[in-house]
């Protein structure tokens, strides 16, 4: 387990711009799991991964088909799991998904992927917590398409063979 990243991200748009980042690392089979609370930022990441990697189709929370294929346009295609809704790994092993033909990446996949790939690209996303915490924006208080930037901590930690030695 080696830690590749620990930064402080200020903004919407650094988010998209770290997907960025790591989706230039990324190649068919990878697996990555992203772990944070509601409006931590998985689903901005993931959209700066999509738009780096060429994927057709809108990057959005994938709360409710829990997983979408976008084709990229010369890569792998990435596959968007929103396990949320998932109880137990195998209904994950059930969406039948393409891991070793794609970029896969799992919102919510901690404890959901075990198993699936012996090597697992993890990316925490720490935001303050509303209701009091100072600084933080409370996202009942908000309109959710209007969330005001404020920074989140993210740490990315390989695990496995596949990222022995990557840097990002
Ligand atoms: N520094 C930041 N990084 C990322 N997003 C930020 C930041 N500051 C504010 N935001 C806002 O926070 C929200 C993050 O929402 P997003 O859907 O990406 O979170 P999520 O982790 O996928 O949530 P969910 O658990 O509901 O899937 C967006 O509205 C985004 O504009
Ligand atoms: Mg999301």
């Amino acid at each position: 387990m080696t830690v590749l990243l620990d930064t402080t991200v200020a903004t919407t748009e650094e988010m998209g711009a770290l997907g960025a980042r790591i989706a230039a690392v990324l190649r068919a089979g990878d697996l990555v799991v992203l772990t944070g609370p509601l409006g931590a930022g998985k689903t901005t990441m993931t959209r700066g991964l999509g738009s780096a990697l060429g994927a057709r189709g809108q990057v959005s929370s994938p709360t409710f088909v829990l997983a979408r294929t976008h084709p990229t346009t010369a890569g792998p295609d990435l596959v968007h799991v929103d396990a949320y809704r998932l109880s137990d790994p195998v209904e994950l092993d059930d969406l039948d998904l393409d891991w070793d033909g794609s970029i896969v990446v799992v919102e919510w996949g901690r404890g959901m992927v075990d198993g699936v790939s012996d090597s697992v690209l993890d990316v925490e996303i720490a935001r303050p917590t509303g209701g009091g915490a100072e600084g933080a924006v409370d996202l009942d208080d908000v309109d959710p398409d209007d969330v005001p930037d404020e920074p989140r901590r993210v740490i990315v930690t390989g695990t496995g063979p596949r990222w022995q030695g990557v840097t990002l």
